[in-house]
C-alpha cells in the first residue's frame, strides 16, 4: 500500500513573513503523516526557518531545485549537502519550469536524482508533456523518454523512492486540469514505463503524484483513481485553508 503524498510548490511566491504564517497555520492541522505525507517546497531563503518552524509537526519542507554537485563554482546555486545540513529531506527535480526557463534536461535531472539519493533527500521528479505534444499523440513516448533517461543507472531501491510527479504542461497555472481519467492513464504509463526498466515490484512502490490546475474542488477525483497517490499543487498551496483541505483529501487513497 502506498503512502499518499501531497506537496505544495510555492514556486516565486511569498515573503519571509508569509512564509513563517503559513507554516504558523498549517503546522498542527495536518493530519498524521501515517495517513498522508505533507511537504511545502518553499524558497531556498525561507526553508531553514520554516523547517525550525515545522519541527516535531507531521509537515515537511522541500527545496523546489538543487544542484547536484556538492559545492564549487556554481553561482545562485543551492548544494544538495547544504540542504540536507538544514534539515531538508525533499526536493523538486527538473520541473517544467526549471526545465523550459532553467535548462534543466532529463541528464541533469538524472545527475540531480542521483546527487539527491547520495544526500538522502527524496526527490520529487516531474514529467510531463506540452500541448503540443498531447495533440500528436506523443504523450507516452514524451514521458517514457523523461523516465528512462531521468531514472538512468539508479538501483530499483532508489527508484522505488522516486516520487515522481506528472504535470501535463498544458494544464499547469491555466487553470485547464487533466481529467481524472487522462491523468490516471499516464500515471498508470509511468509505472508501466519503470516496470519495464525494473520489476513490477519496483514499479507498484513509486509514488506517482498528478499536478496540474489541482484545487479543493477536484481533488478527490484524482486521489480516487489507481495510479495517483498525491498531488503536486502550485497555485491552491497558496492558501494556507486551501492546502489544509487538500491536504485532508489526499489522505483518501
Ligand atoms: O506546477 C505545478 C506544481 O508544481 C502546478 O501548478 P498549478 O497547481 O498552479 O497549476
Amino acid at each position: 500500500m502506498r503512502k499518499p503524498i501531497l506537496a505544495g510548490n510555492w514556486k516565486m511566491n511569498k515573503t519571509h513573513g508569509e512564509a513563517v504564517t503559513f507554516i504558523e497555520e498549517i503546522k498542527g492541522n495536518v493530519p498524521s503523516a501515517n495517513e498522508v505525507e505533507t511537504v511545502v517546497c518553499a524558497p531556498a531563503l525561507f526553508l531553514k526557518e520554516m523547517n525550525d518552524i515545522a519541527a516535531g509537526s507531521d509537515v515537511e519542507i522541500g527545496a523546489q531545485t538543487m544542484h547536484f554537485e556538492e559545492n564549487g563554482a556554481f553561482t545562485g546555486e543551492i548544494s544538495p549537502a547544504a540542504l540536507k545540513d538544514l534539515g531538508i529531506n525533499y526536493s523538486i527535480i527538473g520541473h517544467s519550469e526549471r526545465r523550459e526557463m532553467f535548462n534543466e534536461t532529463d541528464e541533469s535531472v538524472n545527475q540531480k536524482l542521483h546527487a539527491a539519493f547520495q544526500h538522502g533527500i527524496t526527490p520529487i521528479m516531474c514529467c510531463g508533456e506540452t500541448l503540443e505534444e498531447r495533440d500528436s499523440n506523443k504523450t507516452e513516448a514524451v514521458v517514457k523518454e523523461q523516465i528512462e533517461k531521468g531514472f538512468e543507472s539508479l538501483s530499483a531501491e532508489q527508484v522505488k523512492q522516486v516520487v515522481v510527479a506528472y504535470e501535463p504542461i498544458w494544464a499547469i497555472g491555466t487553470g485547464k486540469s487533466s481529467t481524472a481519467e487522462d491523468a490516471n492513464e499516464t500515471c498508470g504509463t509511468v509505472r508501466k514505463v519503470i516496470a519495464e526498466l525494473y520489476d513490477q515490484d519496483t514499479a507498484e512502490a513509486v509514488r506517482i503524484q498528478y499536478g496540474g490546475s489541482v484545487k479543493p474542488e477536484n481533488i478527490a477525483g484524482y486521489m480516487e483513481k489507481e495510479h495517483i497517490d498525491g498531488a503536486l499543487v502550485g497555485g491552491a498551496s497558496l492558501k494556507s485553508d486551501a492546502f489544509l483541505q487538500l491536504v485532508e483529501a489526499g489522505k483518501h487513497e
